[in-house]
């Protein structure tokens, strides 16, 4: 854990309030007890959740511009708009979690925050309840910051698992990838793996689209028309880019070795390698905001909320991720 923290506290959002996300959010008052963080989330849910899990965590409400308390965690009190239960998800509180987020960045944005972690939301939730177009964290910050591509990369460990295409079908998958997205892309991944993760010559490994990365033209053109070419470019740049090597057996240890990230195609041919790596302890990170912004590796796992069950361990990560990336800044 690092020694030094961020002179600005890290704001950390509850996600869906039916979810596993309060409950999470309430053990870092005993994990990371002397980091400066402020949850924002509705207090009464927090209050509440801590009574259905035995918990006694002391909550004081803060607002900007005030100090953070002495032992206590900071909550900015932003109401779930709706009676919550755990575990039973409304579209109603859709509101109230995308309202997390907005304060969340604009926080970092305007200097409040020096930094950002998520907990959990339902996609589905937020799109019944409040905005149909919502497909996750990672493309609404992007457009809450006005910056065109921004980049998903998890980690396990030593894994680093980046993604050309995140929340959409499959079927557009092909058509999302060009020349000028990979570029751009590789490029933010380049920059950040260089800037946050002091690699100085990143080495980044290129999946293929197709079985076999395309076999040549016999299984799929994409790799020749537009994998290929966008490799040569940033090549020519100085770039270290191996690829486009086939998806299958990519993830072997000679490889990984010899390579700082995985560059994958689309969300499920990189992220069920990377979450059975580390699934638990894994931590989601946005490269290309404006702000630093990590995340965990779970979804909301409504069936555990006020369980007790649900492990916190990729929360802390993410958490000690923000503090440490933040206080380097
Ligand atoms: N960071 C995010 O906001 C995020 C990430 C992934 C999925 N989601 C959303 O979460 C919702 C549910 O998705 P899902 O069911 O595919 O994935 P999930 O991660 O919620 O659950 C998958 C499995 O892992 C278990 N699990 C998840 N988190 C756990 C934890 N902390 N400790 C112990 N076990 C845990 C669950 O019980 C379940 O068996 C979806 O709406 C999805 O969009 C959100
Ligand atoms: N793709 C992420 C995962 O599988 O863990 C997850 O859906 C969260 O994405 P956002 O951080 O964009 O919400």
């Amino acid at each position: 854990m690092t020694d030094h923290f961020p002179d600005k506290p890290v704001a950390v959002t509850c996600g869906d309030p039916a979810g596993i996300g309060p409950d999470l959010v309430l053990t870092l008052h005993n994990t990371l007890n002397t980091a400066p963080l402020v949850v924002i989330g509705d207090q009464q849910v927090l209050d509440d959740r801590a009574r259905q899990l035995g918990l006694t965590v002391p909550l004081a409400a803060w607002q900007p511009g005030q100090a953070l308390p002495d032992g206590a965690l900071a909550v900015w009190h932003t109401p779930a708009g709706a009676p919550v239960q755990a575990g039973q998800p409304t579209p109603a509180s859709a509101t109230g979690t995308l309202n997390m987020l907005t304060r969340a960045a604009r926080g970092c944005l305007d200097g409040t925050f020096a930094a950002m972690v998520t907990a959990p939301v339902a996609k589905h939730v937020i799109c019944d309840g409040a905005d149909p177009a919502f497909t996750g964290h990672t493309e609404f910050l992007a457009a809450l910051a006005g910056v065109e591509r921004v980049v998903m990369m998890l980690t396990a460990g030593t894994l680093r698992v980046a993604l050309a295409t995140t929340h959409l079908p499959l079927r557009e998958v092909p058509a999302a990838i060009t020349v000028d997205s990979l570029q751009q892309t590789l490029t933010i991944l380049h920059r950040d793996l260089q800037n946050k993760y002091r690699l100085a010559e990143p080495r980044i490994l290129v999946l293929g689209l197709n079985p076999h990365a395309g076999e040549g033209g016999h299984l799929g053109h994409e790799e020749q028309d537009v994998i290929e070419p966008a490799l040569a470019t940033l090549r020519q740049q100085g770039m270290r880019l191996t690829g486009p090597v086939p998806a299958d057996t990519a993830f072997q240890p000679r490889l990984l070795e010899q390579h700082d990230a995985v560059l994958a195609m689309y969300h499920d041919q990189g992220l069920p390698v990377l979450k059975y790596a580390g699934f638990g302890e894994a931590i989601n990170i946005t490269l290309g905001l404006p702000f630093i912004r990590t995340s965990v590796d779970h979804g909301t796992a409504f069936e555990l909320a006020g369980t007790g069950k649900a492990s916190a361990g990729s929360l802390i990560a993410a958490t000690r991720l923000a503090l440490e990336l933040a206080a380097h800044d």
